[in-house]
């Protein structure tokens, strides 16, 4: 009797082993070709060669749309092609949307719970459209006049005596560092306030929790790769930097969500008490975690604040960082943009009113974030459920990788396409882009990056009137091909020092008479029951086939 049950049971466990292989044998022809690789290691050796991005592009020169690439057992598809990353990134539906997390970010963040900009759902949807309700009620209130350029104008004041005494003393310096000062207190002001941005001390922590994050990134690329697979398990430096980042963030944000909520800023004068100042993004999480049914745990409050200081902050820098080099190494071009700028802008501080009439300062930004695709793989995406990219099958919960290097550096659309060739961009002496000329700097769709205004608006108010008051000239040698620039949590060019004149023929205290104040952000009431009852008015957009 036993010896039958034993039986049946062997044949049951394997009819199972069979279909599951016959499954998984039909499910692999159908998904992009596999790129050949050694037992057990898979495509592991194919991708320590180079830095990720560059290994990827080569694996790809063989394939058209996509390919699929195995490491240690984890497989991954690659979108190697303009048509399938266009195709992924603007999917109407959310079948592609998820973000892929590591044991590592498992263990940290309550099974990734914590995070909101992880699984697409409602508290992500919601999330999103706070963000964008809070810029655009923002600029409302101040008669269309953009939050960044306020914030932006005021720090302009600080960072202005500084370049200025740099550019006197003649002796080189890194501008990387001034435009990280300054960013850093921007970013800071718009997510916390203005009281969190001056207290010294908050302002040194919110650097320091920047700077790890950015750490934990640059490892996490080869993480969710699987490229250091013990390291989720036992790793020593990932996990250990973790530790450490997640124990200053619950400390710095327990402080700053303790400080704001003490001044939360209920206006007294109107009879509606309804009213709240949100004069910063920490205001609007807490109106959303202060509800009788919270929207959010703090702890994902706390998680997408960090993820905004780091997204907020270095993606600028880079470009702003990158412009600059670029000028340096090309000083007709920079010479040309000043005498745009000269031309088309009144007074020395260029306002985003004048982004439109500057054409050649557009295409240089353009043509800066083409080159340095500080993204180069996109920010990773996991299926959610079976998808199909241009014909081919991804089963449910496989690593999507769109290489927008590759797209960026599409020798067939952008001729020389690794040198910096702002023209590319101009037809006629205006700015344009062809439709193949697309660039996906900030992913499209879905969950394209709902910080692309911010970021392009800070970008072109620091480049421009960095170029329009002073004159670059470079004191390294680097080597202007992107392909030669790191990739930690993005691609960046080296360091380098520069030597600055300036250029300005107005005094500086003129400029600083004529500055708007960040005070004016103090005065901005907006009626929180509106507000927030459009936010959770987002729910009627999704349908439950949708998770
Ligand atoms: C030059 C600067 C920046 C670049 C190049 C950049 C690029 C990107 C890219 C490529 C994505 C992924 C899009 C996708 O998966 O399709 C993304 C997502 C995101 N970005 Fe940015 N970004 C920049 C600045 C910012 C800023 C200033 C903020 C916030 C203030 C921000 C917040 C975010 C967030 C929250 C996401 C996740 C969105 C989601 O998953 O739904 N980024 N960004």
């Amino acid at each position: 009797m036993n010896l039958i049950i034993l039986g049946l049971f062997l044949i049951l466990v394997c009819s199972f082993v069979v279909i599951k292989y016959h499954k998984l044998r039909r499910e692999q022809s159908l998904m992009p070709p596999m790129v050949p690789g050694r037992r057990f290691f898979g495509n592991y050796y194919d991708l320590a060669k180079e830095p990720i991005h560059l290994s990827l592009t080569r694996l790809g020169q063989d394939y058209t749309h996509a390919f699929t690439i195995q490491v240690f057992g984890h497989v991954m598809v690659v979108l190697n092609s303009r048509q399938s990353i266009t195709e992924m990134l603007n999917s109407k539906t959310i079948e592609l949307a998820a973000r892929p997390t590591c044991l590592l970010i498992q263990l940290a963040t309550n099974n990734a719970k914590d995070l909101v900009f992880s699984r697409p759902n409602l508290q992500w949807l919601q999330l999103r459209t706070a963000f964008h309700k809070f810029f655009s009620d923002m600029k409302k209130l101040h008669d269309r006049k953009d939050i960044t350029e306020i914030v932006f104008r005021d720090e302009w004041c600080n960072i202005l005596p500084k370049l200025e005494a740099n550019s006197n003393k003649k002796s080189p310096y890194e501008i990387k560092n001034l435009i990280y000062e300054a960013q850093s207190k921007i970013m800071s002001v718009i997510l916390f306030g203005e009281e969190v941005a001056e207290e010294a001390l908050l302002i040194e922590q919110i650097r320091k929790l920047d700077t790890m994050s950015k750490n934990v990134i640059a490892n996490l690329y080869y993480v969710m790769m699987n490229m250091k697979p013990l390291e989720s398990i036992f790793d020593n430096s990932g996990l250990s930097l973790l530790c450490q980042a997640l124990k200053l963030q619950k400390n710095l944000l327990g402080q700053i969500l303790l400080k704001a909520t003490s001044q939360t800023r209920t206006s007294s004068s109107s009879a509606e008490s309804d009213n709240i100042c949100l004069r910063s993004l920490v205001d609007l999480m807490i109106s959303l975690l202060n509800l009788d049914k919270p929207m959010f745990t703090q702890d994902q409050i706390k998680n997408v604040l960090t993820e905004l200081i780091f997204a907020g902050i270095d993606g600028i820098v880079v470009s702003v960082n990158a412009f600059i080099l670029y000028m340096c190494l090309h000083k007709d071009v920079q010479q040309r943009v000043f005498e745009e700028l000269s031309e088309c802008v009144q007074g020395d501080f260029v306002q985003l009113s004048d982004k439109k009439s500057v054409n050649l300062t557009n295409a240089c930004i353009h043509e800066t974030l083409r080159l340095v695709s500080q993204i180069p793989l996109g920010i990773f995406r996991k299926t959610v459920t079976k998808s199909n990219v241009c014909g081919y099958e991804v089963p449910a919960d496989t690593v999507v990788i769109p290489n927008l290097w590759k797209l960026h550096h599409d020798e067939s659309v952008y001729q020389d396409a690794f040198k910096f060739n702002p023209d590319r961009f101009m037809e006629n002496g205006v700015f344009r882009v062809d439709e193949c000329m697309h660039l996906y700097a900030f992913g499209a769709g879905k969950r394209a990056c709902p910080g692309k205004n911010v970021a392009i608006n800070l970008i072109f108010l620091f480049v421009s009137n960095l170029v329009k008051n002073f004159e670059f000239e470079l004191v390294d040698s680097v080597d202007e091909d992107p392909r030669s620039f790191i990739l930690s949590s993005q691609v960046e060019p080296p360091n380098y020092r520069v030597r600055s004149a300036f250029r300005s023929t107005q005094s500086q205290t003129s400029l600083v008479q004529t500055t708007a104040k960040k005070s004016e952000i103090k005065t901005l009431c907006t009626d929180r029951s509106s507000f927030i009852k459009s936010i959770q008015d987002t729910e009627p957009h999704l349908t439950d086939d949708e998770f």
